[in-house]
């Protein structure tokens, strides 16, 4: 028998050296609500060239003497808004997730999580990793959709971590999953569950997805299709009679254009064309933050009833729902295969 004709066996067992690590990873919030964290979180934020594409040379006086001169004090007040007792909801609830796949994964695995800006940091946690024996390790960036700014740049800032080592780990990194029907399926369960519990039935479900500057798409950017992809499967599993969807980009940040119809126009113009109930959902964050809490349940709701709005919802993200940490069990599991036994 040769090697081209021997069959090798389907059911080989799993690889026995080394631990297998999983490091869950999202964008990062400030240690604290107060301008000074705030204002280190943002300089290191705002100073990544994946998510500002504009030369140091022109950005950085612009960044360092007037952004971290004025945002920061506004930006803490936002993150007061929504602070709890355990930390900034985006930490707290990726924690969450970490620990809920630790169980959920078992112990042939070692699952952590880490911020792409600020604490716990990624080649921090890429380290203790290694330290407790993981020498092959999966970088999961919770990021749906793909875009320079979101999971290239958490791989980017582990691809510098193994670049200064002699011996590397192995990396294989989560694929964007937009259109993945494990994560369609789990949103339009959970949304259709929260949609189900509101005493109101809204006419409208706006689907909001964090923006991006129009350059970005332009220049080759899948972002903004990787929304529309994401959208258009949703509201196919989502239809009812007498709901209208419509898909929104929030959070602009400076003077450049960005993806439109922006959120905040279009909860206005809703209101002011005679809508009077609407529901939000944020189907690109995977876990609910500033921009969910406050930008859109807080500020949302004020725009959308004073332009004459009565009834209004944001919805959930995933989360720790049950439909959110088996849908990333699976994601997970998929890419662990042949690292971990099924
Ligand atoms: C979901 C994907 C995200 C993309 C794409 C994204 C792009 C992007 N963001 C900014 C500027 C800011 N974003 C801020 C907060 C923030 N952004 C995301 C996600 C994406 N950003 C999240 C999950 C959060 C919340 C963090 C938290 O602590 O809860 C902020 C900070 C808050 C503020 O001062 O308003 C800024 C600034 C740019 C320029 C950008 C461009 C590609
Ligand atoms: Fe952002
Ligand atoms: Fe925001």
């Amino acid at each position: 028998m040769t090697w081209q004709t021997q069959k090798l066996p389907l059911d080989h067992p799993p690889v026995k050296s080394g631990r297998v690590g999983v490091l869950i990873v999202n964008l990062g919030t400030p240690d604290a609500p107060e301008a000074g964290p705030v204002k280190r979180y943002l300089a290191e934020f705002l100073s990544d060239r994946r998510v500002v594409e504009i030369p140091p040379i022109a950005w950085q006086p612009i960044l360092r003497g007037i952004i971290l001169n004025t945002r920061p004090k506004k930006s803490a007040h936002a993150y007061r808004q929504v602070w709890t007792e355990e930390g900034s909801p985006l930490a707290v609830i990726t924690r969450r997730q970490a620990d809920a796949m630790q169980l959920r994964l078992g112990e042939q695995v070692t699952v952590d999580w880490a911020m792409r800006y600020g604490t716990p940091s990624i080649p921090d946690r890429l380290q203790t990793l290694m330290d407790a024996g993981c020498e092959r390790i999966l970088l999961a960036p919770l990021y749906p959709q793909y875009s320079g700014a979101t999971t290239a740049t958490v791989v980017d800032k582990a691809a510098d971590k193994l670049k200064a080592m002699r011996w590397q780990a192995s990396l294989r990194t989560l694929p964007p999953y937009h259109d993945d029907p494990t994560y369609i399926d789990a949103l339009a369960s959970d949304l259709s569950r929260q949609l189900g519990a509101l005493e109101f039935e809204p006419e409208v479900l706006l689907l909001s997805f964090h923006g991006m500057p129009q350059r970005t798409l332009d220049l080759g950017d899948p972002y903004h299709c990787h929304c529309q992809k994401t959208s258009r499967l949703l509201q196919e599993k989502l239809a009812r009679p007498g709901l209208r969807f419509r898909t929104t980009f929030q959070s602009r940040f400076g003077r450049a254009k960005w993806l439109e119809p922006a959120t905040d126009v279009v909860l206005e113009e809703e209101a002011k064309a005679g809508t009077k109930r609407l529901a939000i959902a944020a189907p690109g964050f995977s876990a609910d933050c500033l921009e969910t809490l406050e930008e859109l349940a807080i500020q949302g709701r004020e725009q959308f009833t004073e332009a004459g709005g009565d009834h209004f919802a944001a919805l959930s993200c995933l989360n720790t729902s049950d439909a959110g940490l088996t849908m990333l069990e699976t994601l997970l599991r998929r890419e662990l295969s042949g690292w971990i036994n099924a």
